[in-house]
């Protein structure tokens, strides 16, 4: 018979907004206590949102985070819920510098507190620069169980808290998370939670944060392994989700008050709160919902780019977005995810022809948007490309680009004029050789593709399509825009091939150069192409300055750019010597 009810709070919590932070998790401790939870757990940084990057320096920020801690406490009590006990993940400061705490919430106080031992420093994550890391390992007694906790990182490191509450012994471990998407990382995710679950020899409560902040998507994926490493329950992924659990844990009381200190082991003074010393009586559990059918790898990447888009817009006060309807691929793929995020009647596709425009561009620009269902306007620029040619004398590239340029002041324009959010639509392959014209196709606010390799753009066309068909519903994007040959229509039968190696063999250099950070001589053991490979590696050394100053967007793999890969500018590295 079970003796506690736990709840997952799968929430999107929004950065900097404390009192909405707050008031959502009042509101969700309310639905799980209505069910009967004794043990509520909120993710990573809830209250202050995650991640908050430089907002952790700020004395305010902090002081404002604590203070509010302490009201919730009082406002959760007053709401009915004093009598169960609830995991807070927020900021705090004190002598040490920016904390990244959790609290226990219970009876109208803040019971104890945990702070983040280790803090992630790689990739996209900064947590050295702001956090001091802890040492103090509180273990609450509720309901005669020894609840312990640590936070995201410290379960992807070995030989730290985890390890030590699993030598004093806990009963139950909860872990609030605050881990970003990326393609295979649940790979690595559930085996870490499970493992981590044996060595504690107690059931772990992984609770992860869903919603996207700025380039990062949580995928929540919030789940429960019991203390032999077994998945009892799990959330969905890309939305907001209370997961139950009712846990049957035979308390092993706690063997020892300290932990044995190991050369080269980080030290733990073990804290214990008693607040409720004696178990439950048993009850009859929830019936057990099913796990989830874990999602397809195109379906995944899908969500996860959608939540992006939307989250991005709707964060930052954006109702409607514009963007260019070339008839390609590329701005094909973006419509259909903008009609997904934030609804057809929110999108408004232009068509912006120049002299050197196909018939077919036009005509699978308007079909997109017939099969979407979006806003659909006509904005020629051959007159405004014109002016500029004639006024400068232009030729060539600086001839070329002025059409890019030149559509771009004209989104710009339609955003300042009607308040749309502006998309670019270059792709983790473009971006990565620089084929895209600043100040031009580059301008836009936000960029929901820049970390999805051109291959991987085809794949997830035809998937999106073959989901529509599959619900009996139009297929969003043109046949033609999938199967022709990509182009920027800079000038006459311009196609991407005449100056890029195929894109099949490009995303593979690429794949090994940028997110396997490979040289040279490592691309070519792997048998590519030398001259090809020379040519990929200055594209890319070359174009860094234009990454630099694309807008943000959805990160996906391993490796995006931006935070991910910090390259200078000014750099005079060459892999292949000149
Ligand atoms: N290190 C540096 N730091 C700061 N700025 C730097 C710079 N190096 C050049 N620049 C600036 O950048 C300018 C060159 O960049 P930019 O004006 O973009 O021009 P550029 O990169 O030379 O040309 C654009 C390329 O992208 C292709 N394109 C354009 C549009 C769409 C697509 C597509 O299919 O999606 C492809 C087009 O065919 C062409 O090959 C220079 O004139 C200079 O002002
Ligand atoms: N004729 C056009 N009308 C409207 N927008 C355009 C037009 N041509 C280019 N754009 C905008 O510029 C972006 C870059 O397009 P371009 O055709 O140069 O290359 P692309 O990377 O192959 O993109 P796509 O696959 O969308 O065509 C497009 O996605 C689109 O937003
Ligand atoms: N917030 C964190 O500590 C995240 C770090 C962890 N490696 C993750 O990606 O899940």
């Amino acid at each position: 018979m079970p003796q506690l009810r736990t709840a997952l709070a799968q929430v999107n919590a929004s950065v900097g907004d404390v009192a909405g932070n707050s008031a959502m998790i009042l509101d969700w401790t309310r639905k799980a206590v209505a069910e009967g939870a004794h043990l509520v757990v909120f993710p990573e940084l809830v209250l202050s949102g995650y991640p908050v990057e430089d907002l952790a320096l700020r004395k305010s920020f902090a002081a404002a985070n604590r203070a509010e801690l302490e009201e919730l406490a009082g406002k959760l009590r007053a709401a009915g819920c004093g009598d169960a006990l609830v995991v807070v993940g927020h900021l705090e400061r004190d002598d040490s510098g920016p904390r990244n705490a959790a609290s226990f919430l219970h009876g109208g106080e803040v019971v104890a507190t945990y702070h983040k031992h280790y803090l992630p420093n790689y990739g996209v994550f900064d947590e050295a620069r702001y956090f001091a890391p802890g040492s103090r390992l509180p273990i609450v007694r509720w309901h005669g169980l020894d609840i312990g906790v640590v936070i995201c990182e410290d379960i992807w490191q070995n030989g730290g808290p985890v390890a030590a509450l699993g030598e004093v012994g806990v009963d139950v471990l909860v872990c609030p998370n605050g881990s970003p998407y990326e393609r295979a990382k649940d790979d690595q995710r559930t085996p870490l939670v499970t493992g981590r679950a044996v060595e504690a020899g107690a059931p772990m409560l992984y609770v992860n944060l869903v919603g996207a902040q700025d380039e990062l998507v949580f995928d929540g994926d919030s789940m429960v392994s019991d203390a032999e490493g077994r998945i009892v329950a799990r959330a969905p992924q890309f939305a907001e989700h209370l997961l139950f659990t009712d846990l049957d844990v035979p308390a092993g009381g706690y063997t020892s008050t300290t932990v044995e200190v190991d050369p080269g082991r980080p030290a733990f003074e073990v804290q214990r709160i008693v607040l409720a010393p004696d178990p439950l009586p048993g009850y009859e559990p929830l019936p057990e919902p099913p796990l989830p059918e874990p999602l397809s790898e195109p379906a995944e990447v899908w969500g996860a780019l959608v939540t992006g888009l939307r989250d991005y817009a709707h964060k930052n006060g954006f109702r409607t977005i514009t963007f260019g309807f070339s008839g390609g691929i590329d701005s094909a793929v973006c419509a259909a995810l903008a009609a997904d995020a934030l609804g057809p009647d929110a999108l408004h596709g232009v068509s912006l022809p120049s002299t050197h425009s196909s018939e077919h561009s036009r005509s699978d620009a308007s079909e997109l948007a017939e099969r979407l269902g979006c806003h659909f306007q006509v904005q020629p620029i051959a007159e405004m490309v014109e002016v500029f040619d004639r006024q400068l004398e232009l030729t060539g590239l600086a001839a070329e680009n002025v059409q890019a340029r030149a559509r771009g002041v004209t989104l710009m324009a339609l955003s300042n004029l009607h308040g749309h959010l502006v998309l670019a639509t270059g792709n983790k392959t473009e971006l990565a050789v620089g084929y895209s014209t600043i100040y031009g196709d580059a301008v836009g606010g936000f960029a929901p593709i820049k970390d999805v390799p051109k291959t991987l753009v085809w794949e997830l066309a035809r998937w999106r399509n073959a989901e529509a068909e599959k619900r009996g519903e139009v297929p969003p994007i043109p046949e033609n825009s999938i199967s022709k040959a990509p182009s920027a229509e800079l000038r006459p039968d311009q196609v991407d091939q005449d100056t890029l190696p195929p894109y099949e063999i490009l995303d593979v250099v690429l794949d090994g150069y940028v997110e396997g950070d490979l040289g040279y001589a490592d691309l070519l053991a792997r048998g590519y192409d030398a001259e090809l490979v020379e040519r990929v590696l200055q594209l890319v050394d070359r174009a860094e300055y234009k990454r630099r100053q694309y807008p943000p967007g959805t990160k996906i793999t391993f490796k995006a750019f931006g935070r991910d890969r910090r390259l200078p500018i000014t750099n005079r590295w060459r892999e292949v010597k000149p």
